[in-house]
């Protein structure tokens, strides 16, 4: 039997600074099954914060509790601080207003447009920072033509830095798979989040694939101060670029704290070396 998660969580003093994400007490339910039960958590601004635990753990339920696409139990609290400081609670948020709030996620499966281009691909993460609707992009008012500038600006940049610039007329479909996952995390970034979500951004890519999704996402953190929570299952990965760790078991958080702490919980070797 494993030590209660409360005996076993730990929080450094050096990542207490201000919380951009509160989880208290978030239990996701499906009929008999908690999916994830009671979990409390807080993602600090600037952090890289990892979420681990075996296959069927809880990990994509508790980020779907997050972004609106499943309600938590009542009682929970999920809450997002904006960068002025300003708490909202993202409860009862349908999840295309928790990405207009500054929260932003990939899918473990691609959700991208394989016959559109690399650029439309792009343009259309944009979306959901125009205002101006079809009517004024199609009479081309100053708000709808500033917002398209805008747009393209944010994509270039992000096209940038992820390296795939000189792709950006290619149909998405003709693309290597690690090609398409970089592409996919150019779409979210193209919405220019404030916490960004990653559902195992890595999951079927060569080494040196990863290596590369490692490098752009310290560039990302470094350029687009954008605050990461990653999902991710390569323990060698997550191990020596997160800040914190969270690790959930069957549901349960079984473990907080810094990698090697995280490394060291006897839950923690217990529920990867039972899941082998
Ligand atoms: N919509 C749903 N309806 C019923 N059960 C679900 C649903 N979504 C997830 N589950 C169950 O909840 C549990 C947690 O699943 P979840 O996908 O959150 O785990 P995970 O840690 O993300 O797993 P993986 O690493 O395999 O993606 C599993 O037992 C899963 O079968």
């Amino acid at each position: 039997m494993s030590a209660p998660a409360t005996q076993i969580m730990t929080d450094t003093p050096a990542t207490q600074s201000a919380p951009i994400l509160t989880l208290s007490d978030v239990t996701v339910q499906f009929g008999g099954l908690k999916a994830c039960n009671g979990v409390t958590a807080q993602v600090q601004r600037g952090e890289l914060f990892a979420l681990i635990g075996p296959n069927g753990a809880g990990k994509t339920s508790l980020v779907n509790a997050i972004t609106g696409v499943y309600q938590p139990n009542p009682g929970a609290v999920v809450d997002y601080t904006d960068a002025g400081g300003t708490t909202h609670s993202l409860l009862g948020r349908k999840p295309h207003q928790v990405v207009r709030m500054g929260l932003s996620r990939t899918f473990q499966n691609l959700g991208l447009f394989p016959q559109l281009s690399l650029l439309d691909n792009m343009m259309l993460g944009r979306y959901i920072h125009q205002r101006g609707g079809v009517f004024a992009s199609g009479f081309r008012t100053r708000r709808a033509v500033k917002e398209e500038v805008e747009a393209r600006a944010a994509v270039e940049r992000v096209m940038d830095l992820l390296e795939i610039s000189h792709l950006r007329f290619e149909p998405v479909g003709d693309l290597p798979y690690g090609l398409q996952k970089r592409i996919e995390l150019g779409r979210v970034l193209a919405m220019e989040p404030d916490l960004l979500l990653l559902d195992e951004p890595m999951a079927g890519m060569t080494v040196e694939e990863k290596l590369d999704v490692v490098r752009f996402i310290y560039e990302i953190r470094a350029e687009l101060d954008v605050t990461v929570l990653l999902i991710e299952h390569d323990m060698a990965v997550v191990m020596s670029i997160a800040d914190r760790v969270l690790a959930l078991n069957f549901g349960e958080p079984i473990a907080l704290g810094t990698p090697a702490e995280v490394q060291q919980t006897p839950a923690v070797v217990e529920a990867y070396l039972g899941a082998e």
